[in-house]
């Protein structure tokens, strides 16, 4: 399956400025901007009840904005709602999957609702489920499924429209690690053809493997934008150790890299690291081999990114259940996938 591709190649897919959203008097987002090029992973990483589904929510045109402009695929979310659904796919937190049909009757379903012809429905659910690993479950019910395995029919109904944009709202949470992995290698292979993504996510180390971009946001405000490493950089207390046997070898080391500290009582050389690899290699370039006897790279995780923004810490990965605690809603609730926000 490939995206097909309306928008010019220069033009952000999603692109928001000062966008700002109240609940009665609860102020839920405050003047948000961000920008998401054609082809990426934009992850939005946030605690419970930062604003992450709220930010889904006017993006996929399900409520509206107070203030603000935002444009998906180049539609205005206020004046062209209906050119947003028509390109776009959402997977939300519940999920869309009937549970009364099978993985097959699902998505023929979705392929009448994008009014693909008869045949044309049956291949693309052929397709979807060979490409989800649902084949021998395809014609079980729905109900039989694992957590995983509901997951994927879930993003296979929201492919069935081929969307160019996608937006995975928490798309791991509960799943089991080897779930979470499957699911990350499927959004890892829609992105290599193209397909652009905007996820949320409470979990740091989804937003890690996954984004191209990570915009941090608590309280809904967004504290911090950049790539994963970018935001790592931003803290001090990344370093490379480097251990010697010889003192001499190891004060001529430190005689030749100024920023670096040598620690005597245990033979090891402390320089300051950015986490990337470039500088790695650079200061690898600097070391003598025949006098390096070990080497520890030591980076700041987006854990402790988080809690030097925010003050408090995101959430860790914690396997859940496989199974999801809250049922699925009845067809048609909000959000769950872009074809509901089209009806
Ligand atoms: N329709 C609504 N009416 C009133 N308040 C709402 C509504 N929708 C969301 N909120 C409030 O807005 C805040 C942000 O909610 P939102 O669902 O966007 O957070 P979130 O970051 O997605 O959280 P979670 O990770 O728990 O899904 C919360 O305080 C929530 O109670």
């Amino acid at each position: 399956m490939t995206a097909t591709t309306s928008t010019p190649p220069c033009e952000p897919a999603i692109q928001v400025a000062g966008l700002g959203k109240s609940f009665d008097h609860n102020t839920v987002l405050r003047s948000i901007d961000l920008t998401v090029p054609p082809g990426t992973v934009y992850a939005l990483l946030g605690p419970n009840g930062a604003g992450k589904t709220t930010v889904v929510r006017i993006l996929t045109t399900l409520i509206t904005a107070d203030t603000g402009t935002a444009t998906v695929l180049g539609h205005d979310v206020g004046r062209d709602p209906g050119g947003v659904r028509r390109d776009i796919g959402v997977t939300g937190q519940f999920s869309a999957v009937d549970e009364l049909l099978t993985g097959r009757e699902n998505l023929r379903l979705m392929a009448d609702l994008h009014h693909l012809p008869r045949e044309r429905g049956g291949a693309r659910a052929q397709e979807l489920l060979e490409r989800f690993d649902l084949v021998a479950a395809g014609d079980r019910g729905a109900q039989t499924y694992s957590g995983g395995m509901k997951r994927r029919l879930d993003l296979a109904m929201t492919l069935v429209g081929s969307p160019e944009l996608i937006f995975l709202d928490e798309p791991t949470t509960g799943l089991d690690p080897r779930s979470r992995r499957e699911l990350w290698n499927i959004v890892r292979e829609l992105v290599d053809e193209g397909v652009t993504v905007f996820l949320t996510t409470q979990y740091l180390d989804e937003a890690d493997e996954l984004a191209d971009r990570v915009g941090v946001l608590d309280d809904g405000g967004l504290v911090a934008e950049g790539t994963s490493t970018e935001l790592k950089g931003r803290l001090p207390g990344g370093r490379i150790e480097v251990a010697y046997d010889d003192p001499g070898e190891l004060a001529a080391a430190a005689g030749s890299i100024e920023e670096a500290t040598a620690h005597e009582e245990r033979l090891t050389l402390s320089v300051p690291h950015d986490g990337s690899l470039s500088s790695l290699r650079r200061l690898m370039g600097r070391l003598d081999d025949d006098a390096v006897t070990g080497l520890e790279v030591h980076t700041p995780d987006l854990d402790d990114v988080f809690l030097a923004l925010t003050g408090h810490a995101a959430r860790k990965a914690e396997p859940a259940p496989a199974t999801p605690a809250s049922p699925a809603p009845a067809r048609g609730a909000h959000a769950s996938t872009g074809n509901e926000a089209a009806r």
